[in-house]
Parts: structure tokens; sequence; C-alpha cells
């Protein structure tokens, strides 16, 4: 950790976006001071406080601010949708706008708050190729060489998805481990199993890279509603129906948008004590 004692405690806000939960910690003004190990001792939901991801903000030069993710297992991500939706959610209202921009390992994003108060990232494009993905080696990623011939799309980060019959039937945790970790994915991949429940809507279960079963996922909503419109079962405006809720996607001429609820739920202090432990 840099710029910090540990005596003086550090102060976190739990988040979370249609269920997928985030402890969120503002580093503005300041060095950053998560490290792998602190997000895996937060993410222990016994010992710690627990998320799915843990996201940090920080100054930027280049926009309102700039973010990192880390999965609960105190690797990094690329990006997190939802985590995403939160945070801008909380610096709008700081700044007292409907917009922001912020830079993720994805670049430069813009985020909005919607006349009805829902909260909408643009994404960015998805990556189609296999070295983006990345996949491990050259391959169609519409129709990978797996079991179900599943859909590789990249959002910043991989995603396998597996249109299924019936979503509500798969058996997310026998079935999500050993796709997560399938040499195809060199740095692992989020996995997705979707369904069609309507002509643009689909069910959406989500086996999340560094964090497992999740009540939503945001650029897995992304990237399944890129696949399905790639494999022609759906438009460009999805609605994606969530453990935790519902996610829309829209993939316009600018990018991937993401739209979706937020919430604030508490704000936190670890203690010093706690954060000696770790040190
Ligand atoms: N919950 C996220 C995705 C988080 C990152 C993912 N587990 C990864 O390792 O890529 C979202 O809302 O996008």
């Amino acid at each position: 950790m840099m710029d910090m004692r540990a005596s003086d405690g550090l102060g976190f806000m739990k988040m979370h976006g249609a269920g997928n939960d985030f402890v969120v910690i503002d580093s503005r003004g300041r060095g950053a001071v998560t490290t792998a190990a602190l997000a895996r001792a937060l993410g222990d939901r016994n010992r710690g406080v627990g998320f799915d991801q843990l996201a940090e903000i920080r100054d930027s030069a280049e926009a309102d601010f700039a973010l990192d993710f880390w999965n609960a297992d105190g690797s990094r991500a690329g990006a997190c949708g939802n985590a995403t939706r939160c945070v801008c959610d909380h610096v709008m209202r700081g700044l007292g706008r409907d917009a922001v921009t912020l830079v993720t390992a994805r670049g430069l994003l813009r985020a909005v708050r919607r006349a009805d108060g829902l909260v909408s990232v643009n994404m960015g494009q998805p990556q189609l190729d296999w070295r983006e993905v990345p996949l491990a080696q050259e391959v169609d990623t519409l129709r990978l060489p797996l079991a179900g011939e599943p859909v590789a799309v990249g959002m910043g980060n991989p995603h396998c998805i597996r249109f299924v019959p019936d979503a509500e039937a798969v058996a997310l945790a026998a079935e999500g481990p050993g796709m997560e970790h399938d040499p195809l994915f060199p740095e692992r991949t989020n996995v997705e199993f979707a369904s069609q429940t309507g002509p643009d809507r689909l069910r959406l279960r989500v086996w999340e890279r560094g964090a497992g079963i999740t009540l939503a996922c945001g650029s897995g909503a992304c990237a399944t509603a890129v696949a399905a419109n790639l494999r022609g079962l759906t438009g460009r405006q999805v609605v994606l129906e969530m453990d935790g809720g519902v996610l829309e996607v829209d993939w316009r001429e600018d990018g991937v948008w993401l739209t979706g609820p937020v919430a604030h739920v508490f704000d936190g202090w670890l203690s010093p004590a706690y954060l000696e432990a770790l040190a």
C-alpha cells in the first residue's frame, strides 16, 4: 500500500448493480492503496467485507477519474460494467452532473444518468478477433471448438457464451470452473449461459472469472448481447434477465452501452488493527 498509514484505517463504500456487489475505495487525492493481497482479504465474505469485485477510484489527467478492478480472488480485471455504473453514479452525484468520463484499462469511457434514474456506460466496441479476446489459438470465435460451440467475445475482459435451451437448468457450479480454466483461454474466462425468452430478450446466468457465481455481470451482459446478435438470435438492443435484476444492452455505432440500476448500500471503515494484521 502506498501513501496510507494503517493507523488511519481505510474508508470504503459498499455498492451493487443488480446484485453484482462491490467494495469501492476512493483514492482520489492520494496514491492508490489496493494490492492483490488486500483485495483477496477483503473479498473473503467471512473474514473480510465480501464482494464480487473491488474497484479503486484514482485521479486522472484525461478524464473525470480513473478506475481499476480486482476480483474476489485477488486477480485483476480489465473491465467491470456494473462497478463502473455504480462508481459513475457516485462521482456524478459528487460533481452535480448527469455525465462523466473515466479511464479504465479499456481506455476512455463515458457514462450518463438517464431520465429514469438508471445509469448507462459505453463499454466500448466488442473484441471479436481471437487474439483480442484473448484465445490461445486461431479459431472461429463465433463457434468455439468446445462443448455446445460457445461464442468468445472480449469486452476488455474475456467471455465465453454458450446458448442453451434453458439457462435455469444449467448446473453453474459444476460447469463454470472447467470452462473458466479451459486451455483455450490463456487468461481464463468469464462464462455465460444464455437462453432466449423473447425476440430481444435473454435469460442469462454467469460464472465469473475470479469470483464464481454472481447475481449479474455487466460486461457479460454486453458480450452475450453481441454474441446473440452475431448468431442472428436478436437485434442490437437486448434485455437480459439475470439472477439479481434486469440489464439492458444497446450495441450502437459508438460502442456497447450497458444500462441498469445502481445502489450505494453503506459506507464502512477498515480498522487499523485489521489493516496492520494484513501488512
Ligand atoms: N462483474 C463484472 C465483471 C468483473 C470482472 C470479471 N470477473 C473478470 O475477471 O473479467 C461486470 O459487471 O462486468
